[in-house]
């Protein structure tokens, strides 16, 4: 029998999992041929912002290899457009002069970005967020410019945001309603995520209308309608996207918003379908992979002759993919008259949980900060549970799911390919399969955003119990497969001794990113503190300026007061200081000393020499503060000279690098004043002793600090401090807290490691070294006259007036 001639227009995520699908119904039921614009076998389009944010690079994200098409005798023209479909004659016909008859035709064209039509819209330096070229361009652009602007706070402009940020350049977002994501949280979430998202380094502007995109050949900066600008040097546009209909419209295939298709994906024409974006089904065009698939699904059933009840729509869930950040949104969003809400909020630990109900029914849910039930709530509301089923699911502890092994079968594990618990199990089970990665290549489950891998981990850990290796090694970023202590043990034992010389013997595959750079910097540093020389472009930009900068552009000075004990004439510098260089706001921390806000760059240096005091390491990957309390000498409840031990502390460890901040306190009796229980190490005086504890964290993961030892000697318990310090910089991976640390190692095996004399001398030998290096940042940066011109004399243009 002849094979039916089957033409896909648009090798893009939809089109090509409607082909996977086909082939698997009915292998040599069709004679395929695609065309694709994009000079690229199928990539994974989502993972688009991973590469952006470093962690995956462009080779990664293929979903079909080329060798794909070859195997399954699919003939494809990478880089060719249809131009033209003539529906009468079943022909299309491409921009390179092909002329392809059809028997099918499926149109998956995907979508196009839209760009405001504003004057100066064709500006060098504005450009989408859609594709791998677009991709390419941010990234060159971000390694000549300093200062980007997004316009559009929806996900696209968050997750692209984030990914200029780790690309080390200021980013602000324009967004023009009052909260962002508002299409998918409801406006307390959207708060909560912007402060989150400002503590990580983005600007934003709200209700901003951007009128103009300023400058000559290039753009230079915006204009709103309120009058103010901004300097920018690259504008993204995510303001949303368009369905790529014209070639239908130009076919006279009807469309409405995108090309209209029934339940089995047919357009009005006979013999011409559509999927994915560009289709309208029910009134609804999808911008979210999970729902194509299921359309794709549909269609090949459709088209190989397979019983199924169609495409009947779909639920959608949503989630951010910024690291740092969970959300989660599903069904309905925001509540009415009709609605009933359940609503669940912790600041302290920085949860919201928002569940919506109508007519007795689950309808939507808002969650941020744990997103970890996003999956049950979403299947609840496939499901329609009552609002009873639902009072009854979460508040009986029979009925409470605590663990994965505890989820039925019908769970849905993997939300963008529609893969349950069951079908993942039965998989594991049948087909021997023991890593994340086999999953993904026969369930398709953690194929598409990745963020279902942790609970693919999980099912194969509970399946295959002490079988699966659950100490996959992780690697340190993309650009390498080699995991933090392989890499620690390589540089000990080539002795490398550059960034560049470790990512070269090492087989690095980039020139690293913003993830390994700054981890080599330190590991490095941390391995031969004596002989490495800190490349300073490898560290964070806080680092690098040593002071923190701020939303408006500007930087904070934080002067170090050991102890938070300070003077008169030390009050009077700063006075002095913050009068002369007009200084914003004068902020008492924290962590007890004093934060100069809304200074200018290049005023810092001069403030610096001014104050003649030591660089409080406010923006530092290292000790920041050892907060005290005011102790025995004035308290009634002070048993121990808290105020003298913490100067101690400071003065001993301030300037150590640490994979992570490290903070400290001295309390001088168990009514711990100094807040010690929640810091990395929390001295806690007993009548006659102190106690030590740590893994403290009082920040976004609230951890309370494990009890280590206790000491009737101080100076015992400084040497503990130091062993512990170096054993932390030793065996943390970068960037890790020593809360996170803790819990990785636990606390046992710490314990276990400090016990031994010899090995606590050891690492405060080699914690001595590091620190007989320590200078001054402050003090460095203005006798070093090239780095007082390169990062501080350049004069900031002002931006925007708020
Ligand atoms: C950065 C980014 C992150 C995203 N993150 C997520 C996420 O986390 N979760 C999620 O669910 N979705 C996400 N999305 C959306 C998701 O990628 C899209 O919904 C999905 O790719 C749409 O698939 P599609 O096949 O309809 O369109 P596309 O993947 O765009 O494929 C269409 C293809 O057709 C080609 N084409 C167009 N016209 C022609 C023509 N005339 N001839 C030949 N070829 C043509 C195009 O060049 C394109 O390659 C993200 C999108 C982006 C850009
Ligand atoms: N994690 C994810 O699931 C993910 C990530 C990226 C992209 N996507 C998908 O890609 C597509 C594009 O994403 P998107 O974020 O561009 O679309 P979107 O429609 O979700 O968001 C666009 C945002 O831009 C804002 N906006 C509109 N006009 C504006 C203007 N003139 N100035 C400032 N802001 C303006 C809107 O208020 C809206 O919040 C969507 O389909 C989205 O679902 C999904
Ligand atoms: S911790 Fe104890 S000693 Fe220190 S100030 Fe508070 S009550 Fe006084
Ligand atoms: S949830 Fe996106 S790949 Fe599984």
């Amino acid at each position: 029998m002849t094979k039916q001639k089957l033409v896909l227009i648009g090798n893009g995520m939809a089109g090509i999992r409607t082909i996977e699908e086909i082939l698997k119904m009915n292998p040599d039921g069709f004679d395929i041929t695609v065309f694709g614009t994009e000079p690229y076998p199928n990539y994974n389009r989502i993972q688009l912002s991973k590469v952006l944010q470093g962690d995956t690079t462009l080779k990664d994200i293929t979903l079909n290899e080329w060798s794909w098409y070859e195997d399954n005798n699919i003939r494809l023209y990478p880089g060719e457009s249809v131009s033209r479909i003539d529906k009468e004659k079943q022909i299309v016909y491409t921009d390179k002069g092909k002329v392809q008859p059809y028997d099918k035709l499926i149109i998956a064209t995907g979508s196009n970005p839209f760009m405001l039509p504003l004057p100066g819209a064709d500006k060098e330096g504005v450009i989408a967020f859609r594709n791998i070229k677009d991709t390419e361009t941010i990234v060159e652009y971000a390694k000549k410019h300093k200062k980007a602007a997004v316009i559009g706070g929806g996900l696209l402009g968050l997750e692209a945001a984030r990914g200029l940020l780790n690309l080390g350049m200021e980013v602000d977002v324009i967004h023009i309603q009052d909260y962002l994501m508002e299409r998918q949280l409801d406006r307390k979430a959207g708060k909560l995520l912007q402060k989150e998202l400002e503590k990580q380094g983005m600007n934003f502007l709200l209700e901003k209308s951007t009128t103009e995109i300023l400058g000559r050949k290039h753009v230079t900066g915006l204009q709103f309608k309120d009058g103010s600008r901004i300097k920018a040097d690259l504008v993204v546009m995510a303001v949303g996207i368009k369905p790529n209909v014209s070639l239908a419209l130009e076919a006279g295939i009807p469309i409405s918003r995108g090309i209209l298709v029934n339940d089995h994906l047919e357009t009005e024409v006979p013999n011409i379908y559509a999927v994915g974006e560009c289709a309208e089904h029910r009134g609804m065009v999808y911008g979210l992979v999970a729902p194509l698939y299921q359309q794709g699904q549909a269609l090949a059933q459709h088209l190989c002759g397979v019983a199924g009840e169609g495409y009947k729509g779909s639920v959608l869930s949503t989630q951010l993919k910024v690291s740092g950040v969970d959300v989660f949104s599903t069904g309905k969003i925001n509540e009415d008259e009709n609605t009933k809400v359940s609503i669940l909020h912790d600041d302290l630990r920085g949860v919201y949980q928002k569940i919506l109900f109508e007519e007795e029914k689950m309808v939507g849910a808002v969650l941020f900060g744990n997103t970890k039930d996003g999956n049950k709530l979403l299947n609840f509301i496939k499901k329609g549970i009552s609002v009873q089923e639902y009072v009854e699911a979460t508040q009986n502890p029979e009925v409470e799911v605590n663990s994965i092994a505890e989820l039925p079968d019908e769970e849905m594990i993997c939300g963008c390919n529609g893969v349950t618990k069951g079908a993942i199990v039965e998989a594991i089970q049948t087909q021997g399969l023991t890593t994340v990665d086999q999953v993904k290549g026969c369930t398709n489950a953690s194929r598409s955003c990745g963020g279902c891998k942790s609970l693919v981990s999980e099912l194969l850990q509970c399946t295959l119990g002490d079988s699966y290796d659950a100490n996959q090694k992780e690697a340190i970023c993309a650009c390498t497969t080699l995991s933090r202590d392989e890499v620690v043990h390589e540089i000990k034992e080539k002795g490398l001794t550059h960034i560049r010389e470790v990512m070269n013997v090492l087989g690095w595959t980039t020139d690293g990113c913003s993830k390994c750079r700054p981890a080599l910097n330190y590991y490095l540093g941390m391995i031969d503190p004596l002989r490495y020389e800190d490349e300073k472009e490898a560290r964070y930009v806080n680092e690098r300026m040593h002071a923190n900068i701020q939303k408006d552009g500007t930087y904070s000075v934080v002067p170090r007061m050991y102890g938070g004990v300070t003077t008169s004439e030390e009050l009077r510098k700063i006075a002095n200081v913050a009068d002369k260089y007009k200084v914003g706001t004068i902020k008492v921390t924290g962590g007890q000393r004093i934060d100069l806000l809304g200074v200018k760059k290049e005023d810092l240096p001069k403030i610096w020499e001014e104050l003649d005091m030591p660089s409080g390491s406010a923006y530092a990957k290292g000790l920041r503060t050892v907060k005290t309390c005011v102790g025995e000498n004035y308290c009634r409840f002070g048993t121990q000279d808290s105020i003298g031990l913490g100067i101690q502390l400071e003065k001993k460890f301030e300037g150590l690098n640490t994979p992570h901040k490290v903070k400290m306190a001295v309390s001088a009796c168990p009514r711990n004043c100094a807040e010690s229980g929640i810091k990395d190490v929390g001295i806690v005086g007993v009548e006659g002793a102190w106690e030590m504890h740590v893994g403290g964290n009082g920040g976004t993961h609230l951890r309370e600090a494990d009890l280590l030892f206790k000491f009737k000697s101080g100076e015992d318990l400084v040497e503990m401090i130091g062993a512990f310090l170096q054993y932390y910089r030793e065996t943390a991976n970068y960037l890790e807290r020593t809360s996170a640390w803790v819990d990785r190692l636990g606390l046992d095996h710490i314990k276990e490691v400090l016990s031994e004399k010899s090995k606590v001398m050891e690492l405060n030998s080699r914690i001595e070294e590091a620190l007989s290096i320590v200078q001054d940042p402050w003090k460095e940066a203005i006798e070093n006259k090239t780095l007082l011109r390169d990062l501080y004399q350049t004069v900031k243009i002002p931006t925007e007036t708020k």
